[in-house]
């Protein structure tokens, strides 16, 4: 048997692509259809760990969280991690392959194809359906050359594409027509019709300008979502900017935005947190007085610890410490915090060595070899359960180890909390996602009353409001017929 495939892209990054597809798996999953995810090629540093063992964007996670199936590798078979302005990280099939740069990449593409076929094909045997993700906009002409991401792989697929566009940036009739405007012919064929997202006013004003749409292109618009607030999603890639309004917050929580950040989707049950005010602090900006500061990961360790130096965030961390502040990292953050990290093979720049804030007794060298784990424990305080997930190259080692953070199931030991309880260092990405650990962390920082908070099901509720609107206000009959919804 052989699923139905149907592929979202974008006029724009950032269009509603990750949240489109994630509401279409929501909604084919709710009709009784097996359905998975995919998106051939993701470019962002927030990745999840699979059961599979290995490594892939973290849209898809919540995507298979949508279609109700634990994430695999086949989800996101390339992803490509920057880890500078002209380099990245390439990882397929879950696992890290190379350091290219752009041009090495295109080079490298026709393998890179290779694997995403090679997951289209197992997803499309063991699924009824799958829905496609694109990436960025399928009219960067410049990329078009062996393109695995958007037409290159619905052409060599042959599988209808919606697309969707953002009314609340404008300009959404010249980025639909402009975008058709530049595929070829059969490309432009296999746009089955439009989805407009995040619309807010009048629909009847809006109307007019439906109709023609229809009329100069000939494709039916299968509906306009309205802006939906509050959407407990994980970004993709950027940093969510707006900042929530919250009366009750009562924690102030600020975190360094460093330029090579990984995995600040740690930070949303912070976000989501009615008594937290989470602050990413941006390039030029001093410190605000905080009861906690987190150091986040970083795909570039030893440059972004530079680069919070040469902000004089280390000076302001220390006078934090001074009057009695929490501090935590989070795996890159951890490296940070200790004596020295060391990088001797270059896997993330220039070989050598950098000295650590020292705040921690540790060290870290980076070794070939990524550790990818999926791991539960127990706070070694509090008692809390806690759940999360590794990615990193870092093997830490030092006397600050001997009190750890968590006691993992399996025997093994995760990090460390200093001798005056003020210091934490985890390897675990989404910590703050189990609702004791958080609880746990949040009275530890200083918030006694904390409420809890579960991220999980609040995403679950994200979820099933995507699939609301689908259900509400696209073309659920034509939906049907393209993923074979009986
Ligand atoms: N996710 C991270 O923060 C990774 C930290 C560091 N870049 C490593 O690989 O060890």
């Amino acid at each position: 048997m052989s699923a139905h495939v149907l592929m979202v892209q974008g006029c724009t990054s950032d269009a509603g692509k990750s949240a489109l597809v994630t509401a279409l798996c929501r909604w084919a999953r709710r009709h009784g259809v097996r359905v998975a995810p995919f998106k051939p090629q993701n470019m962002a540093l927030n990745s999840a760990v699979t059961v599979d063992g290995g490594e892939i964007g973290r849209a898809q996670a919540v995507q298979a969280q949508a279609c109700g199936v634990e994430p695999r590798v086949d989800f996101n078979p390339v992803l490509l991690k920057p880890n500078s302005d002209t380099g990245a990280q390439v990882i397929v099939h879950g696992h890290a392959v190379a350091e290219m740069d752009a041009r090495d990449y295109h080079s490298y593409k026709r393998h890179a194809f290779e694997a995403v076929m090679t997951s289209h094909r197992r997803l499309t045997h063991a699924y009824e359906a799958v829905i496609v993700e694109g990436a960025g906009s399928p009219a960067e002409i410049n990329l078009r050359d062996r393109d695995i991401a958007n037409m290159g792989y619905a052409e060599a697929v042959d599988c209808p594409v919606i697309l969707i566009a953002d009314i609340d940036r404008g300009g959404v009739f010249a980025h639909l027509v402009g975008t058709l405007a530049l595929l070829s012919a059969s490309e432009r064929a296999r746009v089955v019709g439009f989805v407009i997202n995040r619309f807010r006013g009048d629909i009847a004003l809006l109307q007019p300008g439906l109709d023609w749409l229809q009329r100069e292109t000939g494709k039916p618009v299968l509906g306009v979502l309205p802006y939906l607030h509050g959407l407990q999603l994980e970004a993709e890639d950027a940093l969510p900017r707006v900042r929530d309004s919250k009366p009750d917050a009562r924690l102030r929580v600020v975190v360094p935005a460093l330029p090579r950040i990984s995995n600040h989707t740690d930070f949303d049950a912070l976000r989501a947190h009615p008594q937290v005010d989470l602050h990413l602090l941006g390039p030029g900006e001093a410190p605000p007085a905080c009861d906690l500061i987190i150091l986040p990961g970083s795909k570039s360790t030893r440059a972004d610890l530079a680069w919070l130096r040469a902000q004089g965030w280390d000076r302001a961390i220390a006078r934090h410490l001074r009057y009695g502040g929490k501090l935590i990292g989070i795996c890159g953050g951890l490296q940070m915090l200790g004596r020295a990290i060391h990088d001797p093979l270059g896997i993330e720049g220039v070989a050598g060595s950098s000295d650590g804030l020292a705040w921690l007794d540790l060290e870290t060298t980076l070794e070939l070899g990524k550790q990818l784990h999926r791991t539960r424990g127990r706070l070694s305080f509090g008692d809390a359960h806690v759940h999360g997930y590794e990615i990193h190259c870092g093997v830490s080692y030092g006397p600050a180890l001997a009190t750890p953070f968590a006691r993992l199931d399996g025997g093994r030991n995760d990090g460390a909390l200093s001798a005056d309880g003020q210091i934490v260092g985890t390897y675990l990405h989404g910590v703050f996602d189990d609702p004791q650990a958080l609880h746990a962390l949040l009275q530890w920082a200083g918030l006694h009353d904390a409420v809890t908070l579960d991220v999980h099901a609040l995403r679950e509720a994200s979820i099933e409001r995507l699939a609301d609107a689908v259900e509400q206000h696209l073309d659920t009959a034509q939906l049907k017929s393209w993923l074979g919804v009986a």
